[in-house]
């Protein structure tokens, strides 16, 4: 049973697109706001957004705005599904707009260079404490492309509040679509981002043509090195285990679907990272999460060779044949040394 019967959905990409479509098939009625009038106009007169989904219908209880204010009437919950980089000016929007308290959901994977802030952290910093009810991570291994194909997929909404996760829980789940909750929203947010850092480099390590070994080390290595620093950071370690973690890292290293994989691929037969992100055409959050999180470990003294060395290859035009050679040239390791 849902509580509400409408939502609004910003960002009409293809993750707000795909989350639509689950809301709707619950019945529930989705405002879905974007900033291209295009788009928008495809989604109310043809129910379709080929830009971003190619060949899926979307049920009729799915409409396009094009006007946030208007997107925004009488609702009460708010999914944002845009860029990281876009999360403060949205939510500067939502604060002038709304004026009961609301329950905002984010499912976008990053963190925010120079502050190193996580999403719910700028959320909470934007939106004055008397209109924010609740906010909502919805995270895990989930790209767009099969969600709105309705095959089988597993999240977690995480929120401090187990009653808010529980909530989003029921909002989403179906069928097709099984949400866990969890309490733990550093864990969680840390996860889904960092993530994306490897699977650029699972990327590379295809686009040199190197094979499943390496790409097993970079997940697994990877992995320790997220929940080293996510440790640091206050997550419970446990989390990194879980579909946000382990969960996402598998699906965003190993899919053809992934636009970080697909990004770090490209850059690994030589491209340039301008002509990449042109090629790929939608948000390639590790990019700019690598930029962050390379800072933030010098920072915070957390060792990530691996994440530096995909920083040197975006930033730094390092080869990155050479990065991988000087990764294998480290001094030799204790798998256990600090339990990751
Ligand atoms: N695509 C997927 O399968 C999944 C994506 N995500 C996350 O969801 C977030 C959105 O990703 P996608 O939908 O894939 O991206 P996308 O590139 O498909 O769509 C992004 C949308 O945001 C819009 N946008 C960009 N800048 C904006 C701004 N300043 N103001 C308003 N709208 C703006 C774009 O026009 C586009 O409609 C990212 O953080 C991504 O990591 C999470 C899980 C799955
Ligand atoms: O987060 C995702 C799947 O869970 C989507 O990953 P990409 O942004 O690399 O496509």
């Amino acid at each position: 049973m849902n509580h509400h019967n409408k939502m609004a959905v910003l960002g009409s990409g293809s993750w707000g697109t795909a989350l639509s479509l689950v809301l709707a098939d619950n019945k529930i009625e989705v405002n879905l706001w974007g900033h291209k009038q295009e788009i928008i106009d495809e989604i109310n007169e043809r129910h379709t957004n080929t830009t971003y989904l190619p060949n899926i219908t979307l049920p009729q209880l799915i409409k396009g705005y094009s006007d946030l204010e208007s997107a925004l009437t009488e609702v009460n919950t708010i999914l944002l599904a845009v860029p990281t980089k876009a999360i403060r000016e949205i939510v500067n929007i939502i604060r002038n707009v709304v004026n009961e308290p609301v329950t905002i959901i984010h499912a976008s994977k990053g963190i925010e260079p120079g502050t190193y802030k996580r999403i719910s952290e700028m959320i909470e910093e934007e939106m004055p404490s008397h209109l924010l009810k609740d906010v909502v991570v919805l995270s895990g291994p989930s790209h767009a492309e099969e969600v709105s194909l309705r095959q089988p997929t597993t999240v977690t909404a995480a929120s401090s509040q187990l009653q808010a996760a529980e909530y989003v829980q029921t909002l989403f789940m179906n069928s097709n679509f099984r949400v866990y909750t969890n309490l733990d929203v550093i864990g969680v947010e840390l996860g889904g981002s960092l993530k994306n850092i490897i699977a650029l480099g699972a990327g590379l390590s295809d686009g040199l043509g190197y094979g499943d070994n390496a790409k097993a080390a970079l997940m697994t290595r990877g992995l320790a090195e997220i929940a080293r620093l996510g440790s640091e950071m206050g997550a419970n370690p446990l989390t990194f285990s879980g579909l946000t973690g382990v969960g996402d890292l598998i699906v965003t290293c190993t899919s053809k679907h992934s636009r970080n994989w697909r990004a770090g691929h490209l850059l690994g037969q030589g491209k340039s990272l301008d002509d990449v992100l042109s090629n790929i055409g939608m948000i390639v959050e590790g990019v700019r999460t690598t930029e962050a999180v390379f800072h933030l470990a010098k920072k915070l003294e957390v060792e990530m060779p691996i994440t530096s060395a995909i920083y040197e290859v975006l930033f730094n035009k390092k080869d990155a044949k050479l990065a991988v050679d000087e990764l294998m040239a480290r001094t030799g390791k204790s798998e256990s040394a600090t339990g990751f």
